[in-house]
């Protein structure tokens, strides 16, 4: 058996836990993965090397409507594949190096680990690792449904998908959320026929819905979109391909395809840590129950020294989340006399798709019920991207900043973007919902550089007419 100070089970966000305060501490990190855990190696890092490229060859469609005519010559999917996963697996080995070698108080354990008791580990091997604090960063990953055919080597998840040797022909994605969305413009943007079947329809239904229906009108021009389709069984054809049975609202069909991405959600890798031997909670879907200390807890009651955050424990499923909550936990292991809390009051997310999509706060059904049961009035505004200059200069239809705020206050509820650089117009109204600041103050108490995209925001702004405002 070996002592720690410290044990972290999660390479990923866990990884960013060892501060200068654990020089003098001796330090187990655990991964029985790929080191550097799920954003680095196939998560957010990938696949936004790939929706980059994806953008610039789809720009070659969309010129020719502004009078510039671009040639899409060929995708050098190979190319792309090998420049993306050559930068990112030089990470991910010299991360592990540093970890395992350049550190005389870091050992690392290459080995997926199982509770045993509150405060003690067991690796594969059967060697034993206790701890007197342990943080549980051990993320999660995708599901499979439960539909025949799924061991077939031609269906991927996102885990695989970015390392196949060619672009397909076709691709049929089981799914319609943020993974979804992002695989759905890459590969349509390179060339491939995509179907997306979807067990609801629309597309990113958590999202507000004016987003969600409008994203889905748009991506069904660029790619064929099955709603409230189920993919009932996936069966090899004789030259290799798939045929899968779909079940829709027109009855049963089915499709042939050369692969399979399955994009069906994540869940917690709860069921692999032996929970049940510490007793720690868990909540109904499976993730760690953390309080807002992001200590775990037991029974409801908070556990000393065993920590959880990100995916494993998290409502987000989003990096940012995860590494502020690396962040929380970081300082609570050496302050536990001055504990601070994670704030997830205004958590945003992009979708990295085409439209590009961005999101903070309530959606409109939300900010309703949020209003009506505080009686106060709710202020609703939608400005179109192509009400703007820079919008005309885009020759802009799709693109629209949607906001949510309180009427007489001005204060913001939600904020959600649709179209080109969602992911950047976002950014100062979530620092406005963050730090208090009230739409009319926002539109009106600073410059907005003109003809910049910017003034979308601006007037979205401007056109909430609240209290507050002139
Ligand atoms: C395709 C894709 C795209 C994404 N894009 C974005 C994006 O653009 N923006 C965004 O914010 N988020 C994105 N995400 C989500 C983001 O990647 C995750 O929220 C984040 O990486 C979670 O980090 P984590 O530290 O909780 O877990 P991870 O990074 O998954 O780390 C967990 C580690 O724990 C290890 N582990 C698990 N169980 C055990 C065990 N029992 N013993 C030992 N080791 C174990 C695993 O091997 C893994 O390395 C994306 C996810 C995917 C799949
Ligand atoms: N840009 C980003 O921040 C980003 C990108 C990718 C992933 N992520 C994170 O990873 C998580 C997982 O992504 P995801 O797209 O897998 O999950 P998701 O929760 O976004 O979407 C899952 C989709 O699969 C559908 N579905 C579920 N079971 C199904 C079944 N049996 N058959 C058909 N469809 C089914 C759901 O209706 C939903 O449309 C996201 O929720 C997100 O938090 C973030």
């Amino acid at each position: 058996m070996t002592h720690f100070d410290l044990a972290i089970i999660g390479s990923g966000s866990g990884n960013s836990l060892i501060t200068p305060d654990w020089d003098d501490k001796k330090v187990a990190v655990i991964d029985g993965g790929t080191f550097g855990g799920t954003c680095l190696n196939v998560g957010c890092i990938p696949t936004k090397m790939y929706v980059y490229p994806a953008q610039l060859a789809a720009a070659a469609s969309d010129a020719a409507r502004l009078g510039v005519d671009v040639t899409l010559d060929k995708v050098h999917w190979r190319d792309i594949r090998d420049r993306i996963f050559t930068r990112i697996d030089a990470i991910s080995t010299g991360g592990r190096r540093y970890r395992a070698e350049e550190l005389d108080n870091v050992t690392l354990y290459d080995s997926h680990v199982r509770f045993v008791s509150e405060h003690a580990l067991e690796t594969e091997d059967g060697q034993r690792i206790t701890a007197d604090q342990i943080v549980v960063a051990a993320g999660s990953r995708p599901v499979l449904p439960n539909i025949p055919g799924m061991d077939l080597p031609q269906v991927h998840t996102s885990d695989t998908v970015m390392r196949i040797p060619d672009l397909p022909e076709r691709i049929l994605i089981i799914g319609g959320g943020y993974i979804a969305a992002e695989f759905g413009f890459v590969f349509s943007a390179f060339g491939a026929k995509v179907t997306m079947a979807a067990r609801s329809g629309p597309l990113l239904r958590a999202l507000d819905a004016t987003v969600s229906e409008r994203f889905t009108e748009a991506v069904s021009k660029q790619w064929d979109v099955r709603l409230d389709t189920e993919v009932t069984s996936l069966m090899e054809n004789p030259d290799g391909s798939v045929r899968a049975s779909l079940e829709g609202p027109d009855g049963a069909s089915t499709l042939d395809t050369d692969l399979v991405l399955v994009a069906t959600g994540r869940v917690p890798n709860t069921d692999r840590l032996g929970i049940e031997a510490a007793g720690f909670d868990l909540r109904p879907d499976g993730r760690l129950a953390v309080d807002e200390f992001q200590r775990l807890l037991k029974g409801g009651k908070p556990v000393e020294g065993v920590w959880g955050l990100g995916d494993v424990s998290s409502d987000f499923q989003l990096k940012h989340v995860a590494n502020h909550e690396a962040r929380t936990v970081a300082h609570n292991l050496v302050h536990p006399e001055n504990l601070k809390a994670s704030d997830h009051r205004f958590v945003p997310a992009a979708v990295f798709s085409s439209p590009q999509i961005a999101s903070v706060g309530m959606t409109e059904e939300e900010a309703c019920r949020d209003t009506e049961a505080r009686g106060v009035e709710l202020a609703l505004a939608v400005q179109e991207y192509g009400s703007t200059a820079y919008g005309w200069a885009m020759e802009d239809t799709t693109g629209f900043v949607k906001l949510l705020a309180e009427k007489e206050s001005g204060k913001l509820l939600g904020a959600h973007i649709m179209g080109h650089e969602a992911s950047m117009l976002i950014q100062p109204l979530i620092q406005a919902m963050s730090f208090g600041l009230d739409a009319a103050s926002m539109a009106s108490g600073q410059y907005w550089i003109h003809p910049a995209l910017t003034e979308v925001v601006e007037n979205a702004l401007l056109s909430l007419k609240t209290g507050t405002g002139d």
